[in-house]
């Protein structure tokens, strides 16, 4: 990325170019130990492979659900790394056929972990196939067409299938239930920010000190990916404005993140956006997710995936059975008043 980002692009949990993806997989810790925090699911998950690693076995499918950049991708490659298994990437918008799914499975090798990124959003008749795949190792592969058309089973060797989602919900019950174990990331705390902050500050070569990390940690919406991204801008800005240090102190952080727009919240432009609408066109809410969605120019799933779970979780929005409603805390942050409260002191 260059001087030329957009706060929005900044703050986005999403990838955006082949540097961006270098930069991320030197970063990836390669092993559960290395992890940091999801204390929980990191102990269940060493529970699995510890235990199919004793009776020889392929691990049970698992599925990772949460919103971007919390870690699902890192955690798909250390099951595969862990058990010492070759890894095979897919994602689910790119199987719009069962027969995309079929070459794919037809060709692991045994032990293979299968990794399917965005797994919602894999075709229908894929998915059915899926079932079977999971189940007994096995697909039933069509071959002809109409009344003479016949199924010829095709056995497939053993796999672990990781699939990962932002949307569990949209998930089939059926193909849900085949997963021998669902682990919901959380977005991170401080002091595990914290800690990813300064493991590649570290495998960066950056001097940067703790109340800086500290700073950064506050401003990266709960998010490992986009902790890493802010390090980076704050290590240009260290590069070229702190001449002969080359050291990022908290001045550096708050001058490089102001530059870039991302807020004491780490609110980002989406994110205000949807406040912003909340707050002044429907005086708090509530608001429908489509009605909103319409508002700012974006898909009903990113709103509901990527945006609202943070805003949820900092207290500026809560969801209720009749739309999405802005919180005390979110009229303070954005500096305005509901209209009851402006024409009661209009009128005092
Ligand atoms: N627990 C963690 N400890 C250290 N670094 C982490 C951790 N989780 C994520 N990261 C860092 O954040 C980056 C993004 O993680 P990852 O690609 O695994 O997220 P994701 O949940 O798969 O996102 P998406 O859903 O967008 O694919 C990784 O390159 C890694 O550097």
């Amino acid at each position: 990325m260059s001087f030329d980002d957009t706060p929005a692009e900044l703050l986005a949990p999403e990838l955006e170019s082949e540097t961006e993806l270098a930069f991320e997989g030197a970063l990836r810790p390669s092993s559960l130990a290395e992890f940091v925090g999801q204390v929980k699911v990191r102990g269940q998950l060493q529970l699995l492979l510890t235990a199919a690693t004793m009776q020889g076995r392929t691990p049970d499918h698992i599925l990772f659900a949460g919103p971007p950049g919390l870690g699902k991708t890192t955690l798909a490659m250390i099951v595969a790394h862990e058990g010492n298994r070759p890894l095979r990437m897919a994602s689910g918008p790119a199987i719009q056929h069962a027969g995309d799914l079929a070459a794919v499975l037809s060709s692991l090798v045994p032990g293979e972990v299968l990794f399917i990124d965005e797994i919602h959003r894999m075709a229908r008749s894929a998915e059915e196939m899926l079932y079977l795949a999971m189940e007994d190792f096995r697909i039933d592969i069509m071959v002809g067409k109409g009344a003479g058309a016949t199924s010829v089973p095709l056995e497939l060797a053993p796999f672990t299938l990781v699939g990962a989602t932002t949307r569990a919900g949209l998930l089939p019950n059926p193909l849900r239930d085949r997963f021998g174990f669902t682990a919901h990331l959380e977005f991170y705390g401080d002091e595990e920010l914290e800690r990813v902050l300064s493991r590649a500050a570290a495998l960066l070569g950056l001097d940067i000190d703790k109340a800086a990390i500290a700073e950064i940690a506050g401003r990266c919406r709960g998010t490992p990916r986009i902790a890493n991204r802010l390090l980076r801008r704050v290590r240009d800005y260290a590069l070229v404005y702190s001449t002969g240090t080359g050291t990022a102190d908290v001045h550096a952080v708050r001058a490089a993140l102001e530059l870039y727009d991302v807020d004491a919240l780490g609110l980002d432009r989406l994110d205000r956006a949807v406040m912003e609408i909340i707050l002044s066109r429907f005086d708090g809410g509530p608001v429908g997710l489509n009605t909103l969605a319409v508002s700012v120019g974006e898909e009903a799933e990113t709103i509901e995936a990527v945006v609202e779970p943070f805003l949820v979780r900092i207290g500026l929005l809560t969801r209720t059975p009749r739309g999405r409603v802005a919180t005390a805390a979110a009229w303070q942050h954005f500096g305005m008043q509901p209209a009851a409260a402006r024409s009661m002191q209009d009128d005092l």
